[in-house]
């Protein structure tokens, strides 16, 4: 058996805003700021003690790391980034406001672009100003690999790499793994580990802030389907949140 912790970084700036945000780099906003203290409080009051923490090359992530693991008094556990769990790259939709969007395309077509499996934005063209073409961290990649739009497939495809590559084989080390990442690349795992259908994962958010621990078995599959949240009722309120978002 081995105990996988899966967690959503704190409220951004714009996520407060309800901007389409993608792979830009906001912050944490004050309340996702206290959102990954509650989240690492959590972990401190039910025992749930990792041994090594991965996260995506996004400041909020980062943070909500940081943060979490200081109040968790845990600050010293060692810590792995890779763009491949970033947040889904939201094409041309980065830094447009949701409810405008629903507005001008209609629910149908917000929708397909938010929660379908397969259908992305349009690609964001390299001159725009919340393209990430030039960003250093990512200086690095070979250049096909560097997204200009993806759909939750895509995320599924780039992230899994990682998942086999370097989270299962801490899991299998017998290390407490967790993930402090995004609702869209923890929707990707998700759907992996529980086998989601494309139509299902549709429904599936996933609440800011709040740890979902997964019990997983000798092949690295949750003994019980959707893992459970530290705090269900707040994880409960917090969903429905993000399911509305732009409504
Ligand atoms: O804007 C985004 O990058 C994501 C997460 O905040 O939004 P959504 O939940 O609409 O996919």
């Amino acid at each position: 058996m081995a105990t996988l912790v899966l967690l959503r970084h704190g409220e951004s700036e714009w996520n407060a805003k309800g901007l389409f945000t993608g792979w830009v780099d906001v912050t944490l906003s004050t309340a996702g700021e206290e959102e990954a203290r509650r989240g690492g409080r959590l972990l401190l009051d039910t025992g749930l003690r990792p041994d090594v923490v991965h996260t995506s090359v996004l400041t909020r992530a980062i943070q909500t790391a940081n943060i979490a693991l200081g109040a968790a008094d845990l600050l010293w556990l060692p810590v792995s980034r890779t763009w491949r769990l970033n947040e889904r790259h939201y094409g041309a939709l980065q830094g447009k406001d949701k409810a405008q969007t629903r507005e001008e395309f209609g629910d149908e077509q917000f929708t397909l672009w938010r929660r379908s499996y397969d259908v992305p934005p349009p690609p964001l063209p390299d001159d725009d100003e919340y393209s990430q073409a030039g960003d250093a961290r990512y200086g690095g990649l070979p250049p096909e690999l560097l997204p200009r739009t993806e759909c939750l497939k895509d995320v599924v495809g780039r992230m899994l790499p990682y998942w086999y590559d370097s989270i299962v084989p801490d899991l299998a080390a017998g290390h407490t793994v967790l993930v402090v990442a995004h609702g869209n690349s923890l929707r990707a795992l998700v759907k992996h580990l529980d086998g989601v259908s494309d139509e299902a994962i549709a429904k599936l958010n996933i609440p800011t802030g709040i740890p979902l621990r997964y019990e997983l078995d000798s092949s690295f599959k949750p003994v019980v389907a959707g893992g459970e949240y530290l705090d269900p009722d707040a994880a409960k309120a917090a969903i429905e949140a993000v399911a509305n978002q732009g409504r």
